[in-house]
């Protein structure tokens, strides 16, 4: 029998880290999306995502704050508990949020437990380079797979100064550092955020890790976008780097608009509707 894909393939078993190590090895491109609920991953994984992240970024697109600062480990534990519970081949990453790694590899193994044993989740995922190595390092080497997170790093914006690409000239061989380091400290992906197409290419021909990009051109391994940017459930001007796939937003205030009316007109409920 030939190798599955990670995609299009019957769902017979939940995708493992080594699949997608397997799958950089033979060229396979993977798509990744972000949920926090139920229904988008149930929907994700029939669809063929083969891993998911109950990002930190629920935070601005779920819980209503302006940046992913705020948000913690019991806001995220039930959303993960969620996308776990929905799927049935997906692999579920759960972020780590802002606080609950930086103080150490102590604290960072904890956290990461907590997602393990109370949430249900096949890895986790933190942010930076080179300064969280021992962090990577001590949770992987308890068993539990690391997706690491380099170039610009949403939760140190008030550092960064806002939303800005990252690797830009001399910049470039921080970026290319900080994802060998987080490789060889045993992560086994890469999400690299809004860095140039150039140091992207690079630094996914170098590593034997697949990379996923976000705003990090085409030459990555994989791709991911929060959902509610790919489905256009999020109005307003977005990130320069996401592609809008559907407008639900539009949907959503359509379907909304019409019950509302019918129910202003007394059209709803209608018999069918009613007991009696
Ligand atoms: N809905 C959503 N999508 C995301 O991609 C996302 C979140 N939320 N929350 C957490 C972080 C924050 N991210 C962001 C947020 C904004 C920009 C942004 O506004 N970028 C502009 C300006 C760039 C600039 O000023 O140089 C762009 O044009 O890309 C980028 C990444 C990525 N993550
Ligand atoms: C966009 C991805 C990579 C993320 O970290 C998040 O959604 O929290
Ligand atoms: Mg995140």
């Amino acid at each position: 029998m030939s190798e599955p894909t990670l995609y299009g393939g019957p769902a017979t078993r939940r995708v493992r880290t080594r699949d997608l190590i397997a799958a950089k090895q033979r060229g396979e491109r993977w798509p990744m999306l972000t949920s926090y609920d139920q229904y988008t991953a149930g929907i994700f994984d029939e669809a063929g995502i083969p891993v998911l992240l109950v990002g930190d970024s629920a935070a601005n697109n779920v819980f209503g704050y302006e940046t992913t600062v705020p948000v913690t480990v019991d806001d995220l534990l039930p959303l993960v508990r969620a996308v776990v519970r929905a799927t049935k081949r997906t692999l579920v990453v759960a972020d780590l949020p802002f606080g609950s790694y930086e103080e150490g590899p102590t604290q960072a193994l904890r956290t990461a437990v907590r997602f393990m044993k109370e949430g249900g989740a096949h890895a986790v995922k933190l942010e930076g380079g080179r300064r969280v190595a021992e962090q990577i390092a001590a949770i992987t080497g308890a068993g539990i797979p690391v997706m690491a997170h380099v170039g610009f790093t949403p939760q140190s914006e008030h550092a960064i100064g806002g939303y800005r690409v990252q690797g830009r000239g001399d910049a470039a061989e921080d970026v290319v550092a900080d994802a060998h380091a987080v490789a060889e400290a045993g992560a086994f992906a890469v999400v690299l955020e809004m860095v140039t197409s150039e140091v992207a290419k690079r630094i996914t021909h170098d590593l034997p890790i697949p990379t996923v990009g976000i705003g990090a051109g085409p030459d990555t391994d994989a791709q991911v976008l929060v959902w509610q940017d790919m489905a256009g459930l999020r109005t307003g001007k977005g990130p320069r780097f996401v592609k809008r796939y559907a407008d639900l937003a539009g949907v959503l205030t359509d379907a909304t608009k019409r019950f509302a009316d019918e129910v202003r007109g007394g059209e709803f409920p209608g018999p069918e509707h009613a007991f009696h």
